[in-house]
């Protein structure tokens, strides 16, 4: 097990910026997604860390261990891709074989490890198989088996589900999280899938063309995101964004968007003062079609578009100039054009500035469960 630093790293391609002045600590057993839009540095990041590719600048170090300049054989990582990389001739034996035997390690004790990796994989009963006699998914399983062959200090995985349809994506998914419980092998994991990030890391960092915005836990970047561009980010639907103001009535903040006010949860501070205008964002499960508390903020909207997904129904409605995206459940009877009163929930609005889009509201104090038992006086 190994811990991760990457301190003030730069990555330069001729006059492209691919990885700007990254500061990321991995600690020792984490399981960190490095998450973003296509472009934004991740596998580059990756790469450096496994020795395929060297920073511009700036120290990587593992445990401790300055390692810009070590070889990717002496680093004891392990790298599974997105294209699995198995040799189609061999049976799905040989390829796990071929590291260890290239390796010179002892034959017998190569066949009981392959034995227990394949075990754990529940490969078994697919050695003497040839990669296109397995599925997408059982050919990522071997990918992964090669690499804990190698029973490394760190994984490394750059984009590994990508090419697996839904299903097999959910099914690999709880596979890797388990394996990483089990054997707590410190991973860094390269993805743009925001459900990948949320369900499989222990911690997240998001980046943006080239430069780290957020790192932390799952929660803590779903509950507390750092910016408008963070909060856009995450979660589906996305949050939705409209215009706002902030108004100071009686000593009191509150919000003011989509026709009515909404006051933040008590304790929450607000920091733009009276006046500003703002960006507002609410999730699209925190606008609801009956009042969350009593004296919820209330206002209307027309039903414009309706994606109905089984349990739960996306409805797309028009309020004046804004348009909300509102998660309902499945069965709420809507009408496409029916106008109906909506609510907000103050305790879970946010707030970002009109112009750099930084979050104005400090929820690092309070989680979503402490915010839901925060009850606004009527
Ligand atoms: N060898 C290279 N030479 C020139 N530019 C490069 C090189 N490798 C990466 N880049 C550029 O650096 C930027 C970051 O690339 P990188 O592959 O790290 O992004 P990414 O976030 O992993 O994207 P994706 O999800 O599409 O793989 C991109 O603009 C890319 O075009």
């Amino acid at each position: 097990m190994a811990s991760v630093s990457f301190d003030h790293v730069w990555r330069r391609f001729g006059p492209h910026t691919a990885v700007a002045d990254l500061c990321l600590d991995i600690a020792d057993g984490d399981f960190l997604v490095l998450l973003g839009a296509s472009g934004c540095g991740k596998t580059t990041s990756l790469r450096m860390l496994a020795g395929l590719d060297e920073p511009s600048e700036g120290e990587i170090r593992i445990d401790g261990r300055v390692v810009n300049k070590v070889p990717p054989g002496e680093r004891d990582v392990a790298m599974v891709f997105q294209s699995y990389a198995l040799f189609p001739h061999m049976t799905v034996e040989g390829n796990l074989t071929f590291g260890p035997r290239m390796r010179r390690e002892n034959k017998a004790a190569t066949r009981a490890r392959i034995a227990e990796v394949a075990q754990t994989l529940e490969l078994t009963p697919l050695l003497g198989r040839r990669p296109a006699e397995l599925s997408g998914g059982q050919r990522q399983r071997v990918a992964l088996g090669r690499a804990l062959l190698r029973e490394p200090k760190l994984f490394l995985m750059d984009e590994p589900l990508s090419n697996l349809d839904a299903a097999l994506r959910g099914q690999m998914r709880a596979e890797i999280v388990s394996l990483h419980r089990r054997l707590g092998i410190t991973t860094a994991y390269v993805t743009h899938d925001q459900v990948e990030a949320m369900t499989m890391a222990t911690r997240i960092a998001i980046m943006f063309e080239g430069r780290l915005h957020q790192a932390g836990k799952p929660a803590a970047i779903f509950d507390d995101p750092a910016s408008l561009r963070v909060a856009t980010f995450i979660g589906a639907p996305q949050m939705n964004i409209v215009d706002g103001q902030v108004l100071q009535a009686d000593g009191v903040t509150m919000l003011a968007c989509l026709g009515t006010t909404c006051r933040p949860a008590e304790g929450l501070v607000l920091r733009a003062p009276a006046g500003s205008p703002v960006r507002i964002g609410i999730r699209p499960g925190d606008i609801a079609f009956s009042p969350p508390h009593p004296g919820a903020a209330g206002f209307s909207g027309a039903v414009e578009f309706l994606e109905p997904m089984g349990s739960e129904t996306f409805a797309t409605m028009r309020c004046g100039r804004e348009t909300v995206v509102v998660r309902a459940p499945g069965r709420t009877p809507l009408r496409l054009g029916e106008r109906v009163t909506l609510y907000l929930d103050g305790r879970f609005t946010y707030a970002f500035d009109a112009e750099d889009g930084r979050a104005l509201i400090d929820r690092s104090r309070f989680g979503l469960a402490d915010l839901a038992a925060r009850r606004l006086p009527a």
